[in-house]
């Protein structure tokens, strides 16, 4: 099998960098975006159930915590195919050695790599440039009465983001701070 990714291993178990290898010739490259062969050799092995893309206009804007929890519990792979992103995935697997500990990516359109991100990670990115876009594969539906949402300023994670927190949905400003007592997601 050609292969077309290239894996960068994280501190985190089962959270990977992928770096695409694009064909270049005269008229400019080619690239695989999603491979079911090869990626499930570094754990993505569900079919794709949604392709989304968005849009971000400005520089400081934050998107997440955000997952969806068991039975609809899903990987994701995220690419940035203009701008560029801090993009942060925060471990919240129950009984994990590295519960509530993050990583994140600075992923530029230009660089070809995108963030594999497991089951019982949340996943988050701020903007580091105007007119962001960026595409998800999803390997469940959208299920939004599984959706579980975390503040991005959570004083248990700690999360370090590059920018001042720019523009939000209310809906992520609404989220609240882990609780307490929380001791991770089930499968
Ligand atoms: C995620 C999602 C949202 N929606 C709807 C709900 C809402 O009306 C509108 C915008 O949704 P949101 O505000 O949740 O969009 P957004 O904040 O961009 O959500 C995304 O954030 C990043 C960090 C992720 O990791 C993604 O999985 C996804 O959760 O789109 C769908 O119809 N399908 C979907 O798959």
């Amino acid at each position: 099998m050609a292969q077309r990714f290239e894996l960068i291993e994280t501190p985190l178990r089962d959270l990977h960098l992928i770096q695409r290898l694009p064909l270049g010739d005269e008229r400019g490259y080619f690239q695989r975006l999603f491979c079911a062969e090869e990626l499930a050799l570094f754990g993505w092995r569900e079919p794709v159930q949604q392709i989304n893309h968005t849009y971000t206009k400005e520089k400081g804007s934050v998107r997440g915590l955000h997952m969806q929890l068991a039975p609809h519990a899903e990987a994701k792979l995220i690419t940035c195919l203009r701008g560029e992103v801090w993009d942060v995935a925060v471990d919240l697997r129950l009984g994990s050695s590295t519960f509530l500990h993050w990583h994140a990516v600075h992923l530029i359109a230009e660089k070809a790599c995108s963030y594999l991100i497991p089951e019982g990670f949340a996943h988050g990115f701020q903007t580091l440039s105007d007119d962001v876009e960026m595409l998800y594969c999803h390997s469940q539906a959208y299920a939004p009465d599984s959706e579980f949402g975390i503040h991005v300023q959570d004083p248990r994670l700690q999360i370090h983001w590059p920018l001042p927190i720019g523009r939000q949905s209310e809906r992520d400003q609404q989220f609240p701070f882990l609780d307490q007592h929380f001791q991770g997601v089930g499968r």
